[in-house]
């Protein structure tokens, strides 16, 4: 598959005691095993991935190993959202005590964002906190998930509703591991790429609108670019505000209170994807800001055009949404955001202009889901 090793950039996470390096580059699973030793007790690698990946990445990932003859312990779960679950993380659990897995050793998730969430959770809860590395196989995890230490299962009422903050001890990045993602995945990765632009960077929105086309298409140095430039982003974030405590990391969920009531609404199945959901939920939260006089018809109208032009939904009939304002409002009841019974929504008062609202009306919200411009995507 991969041909070359490019040259390695290090992306510092600073959270003092629990800081961690972010390596990215194409073909660093060539390299894998002397990269990931110095974190690995006895040279114990436990890799926790699922099917998918084990069919298309796992014999990759593990050449270093076994050229250095090194043998690699593998669990492999089912692939899909629906894995983020009590169920499959009592049995990962159960097997990695099975397995003897003791606090020092580095749990490796090889995988998309939904085996990152559901391994570093268990990490976080196994023995009371084991260490675990985020090796991400997706776009999305690529550029998000892997890094900032949000992990979590989904649960009867909502998204990521059982979890834990429990930062990984480092992150390999080899976007080469992307030529087998799905072209539909690719877009979905691509709609959390997007977020970084909305949320305060302009530019970034710009250089998306320029080369989005092209790096979903499979060109390596605009994907290697918004890799980089994403993860550089989130990085600063989550060290200001590790634990979503200041509202400067609330910034990273734009999209996502209306995005995770699609999922909702859409059974957390491959009907709509996490990063189709935030796609459709930035467009909404757009949409909203308009509404209320905060964003342009241009700006509004620019985001709608370009998630249309990646093929991503702009819109609830786009997303395949049906369910009524008032229905959609009910699945944000349990939104980690929530306080004082309030629910504060990432508003924006232009592309790169996002802030915290925490006076919306849910009564405005439910009125603005059944209007032809959140339907339709109609401006
Ligand atoms: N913790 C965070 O900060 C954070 C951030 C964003 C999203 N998330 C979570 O991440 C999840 C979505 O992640 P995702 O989009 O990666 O989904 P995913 O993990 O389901 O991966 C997408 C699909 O692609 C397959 N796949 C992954 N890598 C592949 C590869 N290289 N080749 C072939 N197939 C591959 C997987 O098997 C799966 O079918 C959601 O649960 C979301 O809530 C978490
Ligand atoms: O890292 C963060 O913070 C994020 O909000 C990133 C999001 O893309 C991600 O989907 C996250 O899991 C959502 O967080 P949640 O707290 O709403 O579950
Ligand atoms: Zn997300």
């Amino acid at each position: 598959m991969s041909s070359e090793v490019s040259k390695t950039v290090t992306v510092p996470i600073d959270l003092g005691n629990h800081s961690y390096k972010i390596d990215i580059g194409a073909g660093l699973y060539q390299q894998a095993v002397s990269i990931l030793t110095p974190y690995v007790r006895n040279r114990r690698f436990i890799v926790i991935t699922d099917e998918n990946v084990a069919r298309c990445q796992l014999p990759e990932f593990e050449k270093s190993f076994h050229q250095a003859g090194v043998t690699v312990d593998s669990i492999i779960l089912p692939a899909g959202e629906a894995t983020k679950s009590w169920h499959h993380l009592a049995e990962l659990c159960d097997q990695l005590i099975r397995r003897g897995v003791e606090r020092r050793d580095a749990i490796i998730a090889l995988g998309g964002g939904v085996i990152g969430d559901l391994v570093g959770f268990a990490a976080a809860i196994l023995k009371r906190g084991c260490q675990f590395i985020q090796i991400p196989t997706s776009l999305l995890a690529q550029v998000d998930s892997s890094v900032g230490g949000k992990t979590a299962i989904n649960c009867e009422a909502g998204k990521n509703l059982i979890g834990a903050f429990h930062q990984p001890v480092f992150v390999l990045i080899d976007p080469d591991a992307l030529q087998t993602l799905p072209a539909r995945q690719l877009r979905a990765g691509y709609g959390e790429i997007i977020k970084y632009g909305l949320i305060d960077d302009p530019d970034f929105f710009a250089w998306c609108e320029e080369h989005g086309a092209a790096l979903i298409e499979g060109d390596k140095a605009s994907r290697l670019y918004a890799i980089e430039h994403s993860i550089r982003a989130k990085a600063l974030i989550v060290a200001d505000d590790e634990k979503e405590i200041s509202g400067k990391r609330a910034l990273l969920n734009l999209g996502h209170t209306f995005g995770h009531a699609l999922e909702a609404d859409t059974g957390f199945s491959d009907k709509l994807f996490h990063g189709e959901a935030v796609a459709a939920g930035s467009a909404l939260a757009f949409g909203f800001s308009y509404v209320k006089n905060l964003a342009s018809k241009e700006d509004v109208q620019r985001i709608i055009t370009h998630l249309r032009e990646t093929d991503l939904p702009a819109s609830l009939e786009e997303a395949g949404v049906k369910a009524s304002g008032k229905e959609l409002v009910a699945h944000m009841m349990h939104d980690k955001k929530m306080e004082a019974g309030r629910l504060p929504f990432l508003l924006a008062r232009g592309i790169g202009k996002s802030f915290l609202d925490k006076e919306v009306n849910l009564e405005e919200i439910a009125a603005f889901l059944d209007s032809p411009l959140a339907r339709k995507g109609t401006i």
